[in-house]
């Protein structure tokens, strides 16, 4: 298990320039299954989930040559194969079921591991993805260790509108559709800046796909896809992390931003902490004035909220981010979860710092902040972002903090704690129990 110390309490100051985001990289690799030609990545991260997938190209029968110190990963599905009875996909990374369409359309079957959950945030549904396999033509049968697909002929268009806007499901119908027979439409689709980017990348590839970065996506499928070279934005998770870590330590921390036409409701979530994000020439800061503290609603009666739900609202997995801001901010906050149903389970974490928040319900929490915080040992959930935003409370406490079980930080940021060091924090890894 890997632990993180924490010696707190110091002002993190400097400039930062982000990866790009796992969850726009692991669907475009996904994407690059339905292309027999060579793809190269630009701004490839080496995170446990973007391993795992190239191991399972490798083995494959792909080829796979990744430097991640350019940042340049080239993939070529040539002689590449695939059975279902031997072969298996990652287990514990939600993006596995992406490499279905892939398979699908190449060698007419595919698998759905038993474990495709990722974070442990409550139900992370696969009927939504099997409904949509299911209408492009896909038979889908119970194994002991996981579904089996199998797709007689081509894959099928069709229009769909599905319960809710799913990032994951929303890219598996964009990957069916791409090289099925006819047009296919999309009602309720999500429109997260990953899914944008990720549609940036199907059109690059020859897709013929309208209505990028909106709720309704139409597809033509076409007889084939091609290759390309393609580069990474940075991710925004890490760009308000970082920003987050500099307000919380009373420090001053600038993040590379490409994409600031993104951030108009991070920034007033933001300021409802107490904390000003100026976006300049490229880079994004989090300027503070004193201790941080909340901005009270005029409305009498009602706490000051943040509210997560797919884009266009606040994305749900910057949740926690801002929930480290709520213990350390004087005032009150109710954090209100509209996603998951599992995701805050870890208030009682916070406690150890001597914070007070309360957890209401499942989907809700109350932040009472800016009580007097200490050191502590805590253990995170296996919830990436969670793990972070442990371990900025302890960031931002002197003293000596430990955050148990913070391994799943890997699975989506490269060289985190060297970033935060390079800030002036004293932060490093130890491997325990
Ligand atoms: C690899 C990847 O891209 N993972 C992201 C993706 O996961 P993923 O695509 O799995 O998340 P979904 O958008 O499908 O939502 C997850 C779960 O939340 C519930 N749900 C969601 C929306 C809704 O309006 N109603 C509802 O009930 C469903 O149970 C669903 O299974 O999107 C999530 C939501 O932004 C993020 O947390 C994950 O980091
Ligand atoms: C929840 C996350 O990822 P996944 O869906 O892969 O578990 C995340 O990126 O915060």
């Amino acid at each position: 298990m890997s632990n993180l110390i924490v010696h707190g309490g110091a002002p993190l100051a400097g400039r930062i320039v982000p990866s790009a985001n796992k969850n726009a990289i692991l669907p475009i690799l996904c994407a690059t299954l339905l292309t027999a030609e060579p793809v190269r990545l630009r701004g490839i991260t080496e995170i446990t989930d973007v391993k795992k997938i190239l191991e399972v190209f490798r083995s494959l029968g792909s080829s796979v040559e990744v430097d991640f110190q350019t940042g340049i990963l080239d993939v070529h599905h040539k002689s590449t194969h695939f059975d279902p009875a031997s072969d298996r996909l990652p287990e514990e990374m939600r993006s596995s079921i992406m490499l279905v369409p892939g398979l699908m359309a190449r060698f007419g079957a595919a698998r759905i591991e038993d474990d495709v959950k990722g974070c442990t945030l409550g139900a992370r549904e696969i009927d939504p993805h099997v409904e949509v396999f299911e209408r492009f033509g896909a038979v889908v049968e119970r194994q002991s260790d996981g579904l089996l697909l199998n797709v007689p002929g081509r894959l099928r268009a069709n229009d769909h509108w599905t319960d809710y806007a799913s990032v994951t499901t929303t890219e598996n119908f964009v990957l069916c559709a791409a090289l099925a027979e006819g047009t296919s439409t999309l009602m309720n689709a999500a429109s997260e800046p990953h899914v944008q980017e990720f549609c940036a990348f199907m059109q690059m590839l020859g897709a013929k796909l309208e209505g990028l970065g909106t709720s309704r996506l139409k597809i033509s499928g076409v007889e084939k896809l091609g290759g390309g070279d393609f580069t990474f934005a940075e991710d925004f998770h890490e760009i308000v992390t970082f920003l987050a870590l500099g307000a919380i330590t009373g420090g001053d921390v600038q993040v590379k931003n490409s994409q600031p036409e993104q951030f108009p409701l991070i920034d007033r979530t933001f300021a409802k902490f107490g904390v000003r994000i100026e976006h300049k020439d490229g880079w994004s800061r989090a300027i503070t004035t004193g201790a941080l503290k909340v901005k009270e609603p005029f409305t009498r009666n009602i706490l000051q909220k943040v509210e997560a739900a797919p884009w266009p609202y606040l994305p749900v997995d910057l949740l926690p981010i801002f929930v480290a801001l709520g213990v350390k901010a004087e005032g009150s906050v109710m954090f209100w979860n509209k996603i998951y149903d599992g995701a805050m389970g870890w208030t009682s974490e916070l406690s150890k710092f001597g914070a007070h928040a309360f957890l209401s319900d499942p989907h809700r929490m109350v932040t009472f902040g800016g009580k007097p915080l200490h050191a502590a040992e805590v253990e995170s959930p296996y919830i990436i972002r969670v793990a972070i935003a442990l371990l900025m409370v302890a960031a931002s406490i002197p003293g000596r903090s430990v955050i148990r079980h913070a391994a799943p930080i890997r699975r989506a940021h490269p060289h985190f704690v060297e970033n935060i060091c390079s800030l002036g924090a004293r932060i490093e890894w130890v491997e325990g129990d």
